[in-house]
C-alpha cells in the first residue's frame, strides 16, 4: 500500500524571501517537489482552463487527429507516448494530451501553434493563451526562488540568459477512467523525471499521481501525492539537477490509473534553446566535481523527446 507524501507547502506571496527560498531549498534536496499556493494564476482562470480542456478531449477523434502534434504542438493520441522508454510493455501510456509551445508575439519565436477552429471551440485559444502567461509569471517567480535557494542573484537564471526565450510548453493531459487493461499494467502516465527547469502541475482533484523518491531502491517505493485545490505541484526537471549537480532533485514519477477520468495541466518551463546548461560553480568542489559536462539545452530536450516520442521533435 502506498504512502501519501507531506510535500512542503511554498507560498509563493510571503514577504519574507529569505524564509521562502530555504524552504524552497529544504524541498528541493529532499523530494524535488513542492507544492505552491498564492501562485497568482487565478483560479476562475484555471476552471476555464479545465472546462475547455475538458470540451477539446470529448471532441471526436477525427477531429482531435485534425491537430494531431506537429513542431511539438498539438494533439497527442491515447498510447502515442511511453514516458519510460524501458517499460516492458510495447504500448505507450493510457493518456492524450495536447501541447501548447511560446506564443506569438516574441521577437525570435514564431508562434507554430496549432488551435482548435474557432467554430467548434471559440473561447479555447483566449483561454488558453492567458493561463499560458500567468503560469509563465508564476514560473519566473519560482525560478528566481530556486536562485535564491541556491545562493545566487535572484536574477541569476535571467541574467545568463535561460529565460530569455524560454522553451516553455503547456500540455493538458487527459487520463479516461474507464480502460481495463486484461493482461499488463498499463500506467496513466508511466515512470520519468521531467526534462527541463521546473514543471508546474494542476489537476481536477483526482488523485493519481506518485513519486519515488529514491529510484534506485529496489522494490520501488511509491507514495502518492495528493492534490491540493487550486495549489500547483512543482517538481525540478532534469536540466536544474544538471545545473546543481544533482544538489536539487528530479524525482521520478508516474500516474496510476484510479478508475477516475482525470485532467490535469502541466506547464513545463524550459531554458532558452541555446542556452548551456553546466555544472554551477556553487555546487561543485574539487571532492565534488560535475558529474555532467555542459549540454545546450535543445540538444538535450531533443534527445529525451526522441526517446519518448518514435518522431522525437516532429
Ligand atoms: O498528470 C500528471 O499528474 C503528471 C503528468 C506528468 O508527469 C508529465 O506530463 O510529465
Ligand atoms: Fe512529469
Amino acid at each position: 500500500m502506498e504512502s501519501a507524501l507531506q510535500l512542503p507547502i511554498i507560498d509563493l506571496s510571503s514577504q519574507d524571501r529569505n524564509a521562502t527560498a530555504l524552504s524552497v531549498r529544504q524541498a528541493c534536496l529532499d523530494y524535488g517537489f513542492f507544492y505552491l499556493i498564492n501562485h497568482g494564476v487565478e483560479e476562475t482562470l484555471l476552471e476555464r482552463v479545465f472546462d475547455e480542456s475538458r470540451k477539446f478531449f470529448s471532441l471526436p477523434v477525427e477531429e482531435k487527429m485534425k491537430l494531431v502534434r506537429k513542431e511539438h504542438r498539438g494533439y497527442t493520441a491515447l498510447y502515442a507516448e511511453k514516458l519510460d522508454p524501458t517499460a516492458s510493455t510495447d504500448k505507450g501510456d493510457a493518456k492524450e494530451s495536447y501541447y501548447i509551445g511560446p506564443l506569438a508575439g516574441n521577437a525570435t519565436e514564431n508562434d507554430l501553434n496549432q488551435w482548435p477552429s474557432r467554430e467548434q471551440l471559440p473561447s479555447w485559444r483566449a483561454t488558453m493563451e492567458s493561463f499560458y502567461k500567468q503560469a509563465l509569471l508564476a514560473g519566473r517567480q519560482v525560478i528566481s526562488l530556486l536562485a535564491l535557494a541556491l545562493n545566487l542573484d535572484e536574477n541569476y537564471f535571467e541574467k545568463i540568459g535561460a529565460l530569455d526565450n524560454p522553451a516553455a510548453f503547456l500540455r493538458l493531459l487527459h487520463y479516461p477512467g474507464d480502460l481495463r487493461s486484461l493482461d499488463e499494467e498499463i500506467l496513466g502516465a508511466s515512470a520519468h523525471s521531467d526534462y527541463g527547469m521546473i514543471t508546474l502541475l494542476v489537476t481536477n482533484g483526482i488523485s493519481g499521481l506518485q513519486v519515488c523518491k529514491e529510484k534506485s531502491d529496489r522494490p520501488q517505493v511509491w507514495e502518492d501525492v495528493i492534490p491540493i485545490d487550486k495549489a500547483f505541484i512543482v517538481n525540478v526537471g532534469d536540466l536544474m539537477e544538471r545545473w546543481t549537480n544533482c544538489l536539487f532533485r528530479s524525482t521520478l514519477h508516474r500516474v496510476i490509473p484510479v478508475g477516475e477520468e482525470r485532467y490535469s495541466v502541466a506547464f513545463f518551463l524550459d531554458p532558452n534553446e541555446d542556452c548551456v546548461v553546466e555544472c554551477l560553480q556553487s555546487c561543485c568542489t574539487e571532492s565534488s566535481p560535475p558529474r555532467y559536462p555542459p549540454i545546450r539545452s535543445m540538444d538535450y530536450l531533443k534527445e529525451r523527446l526522441r526517446l519518448t516520442y518514435e518522431d522525437g521533435f516532429a
